[in-house]
């Protein structure tokens, strides 16, 4: 059975005293049926793992660079993240790869660096408004997930996270139907590449205007194994609904 996941992006949001939100959160689910991971923007991962104290919620970052170390100003390592108390790594968010335009093969670098440097990779795959409705969309997954998806991916270490572009912070949201097809046919594609015992381990993650009001909703969807949210994840007052819906759904 796969362990559910309940992922936070911060994205560029978080000051020092936003940790009193971690905290909180941490102390709300201190055994938690469910894995928690809180992805604060990177200034605050080494502050956060020293508010959890040892506690159940664990801490991740937003994106990594592909190689462990070298001459790149500005750019983070997996190795540096991991060493920060990083567990896990966003990789190939659409906001990454459309502002600082990361193709999947920049996507998969980054998988394999995180992978390597023991976090796991929530690789990030979605299409656009227009893809959708031009019927494109499960060729583009196709594509983004044969790409992205390194061959150092295993269940331990790759969750895949569904977020149409059209649904993140927009407060739409696709219908059921829709995300259960998406999911099940990542699973389909995944079981094809590295073999049903391997594939059903892996966790797949619904992101996109994920909210208390519709979370249950969307965890009754087959192949929805979490999600990763953006601004209802800030909030402990407003996560914990969502992390209680995750818990509850069967
Ligand atoms: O991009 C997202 C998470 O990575 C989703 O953001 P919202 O939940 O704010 O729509």
């Amino acid at each position: 059975m796969r362990r559910k996941l309940a992922a936070g992006n911060w994205k560029m949001h978080g000051l020092l005293a936003d940790l009193s939100q971690i905290s909180a959160l941490n102390a709300d689910h201190p055994d938690p049926a469910t894995d928690i991971l809180i992805c604060p923007p990177t200034t605050l991962i080494v502050p956060a793992c020293a508010a959890i104290n040892g506690g159940a919620v664990q801490i991740g970052a937003q994106d990594c660079h592909a190689r462990a170390s070298g001459a790149f100003t500005g750019d983070l390592s997996a190795v540096m993240l991991k060493d920060a108390g990083a567990t896990a790594v966003i990789v190939g968010h659409s906001e990454r790869r459309d502002a600082h335009e990361e193709s999947s093969e920049d996507v998969r670098a980054k998988s394999k660096a995180a992978h390597a440097a023991g976090l796991t990779a929530i690789i990030c795959l979605g299409e656009s408004l227009a893809q959708r409705e031009a019927a494109n969309t499960l060729d583009i997954i196709a594509g983004q997930l044969s790409i992205s998806v390194p061959d150092t991916a295993v269940a331990a270490n790759t969750v895949i996270a569904y977020e149409p572009c059209w649904a993140i912070g927009s407060g739409l949201t696709p219908t059921p139907a829709q995300i259960g097809e998406v999911h099940d046919f990542i699973r389909a594609r995944l079981t094809t590449r590295f073999g049903e015992a391997e594939a059903n381990g892996m966790r797949l993650l619904y992101g996109g205007s994920v909210k208390p009001g519709n979370a249950a909703e969307i965890f009754e969807v087959s192949n929805v194994d979490g999600a990763l949210v953006g601004g209802a994840s800030l909030k402990a007052e407003d996560f914990t609904p969502i992390i209680n819906a995750l818990k509850a759904a069967s």
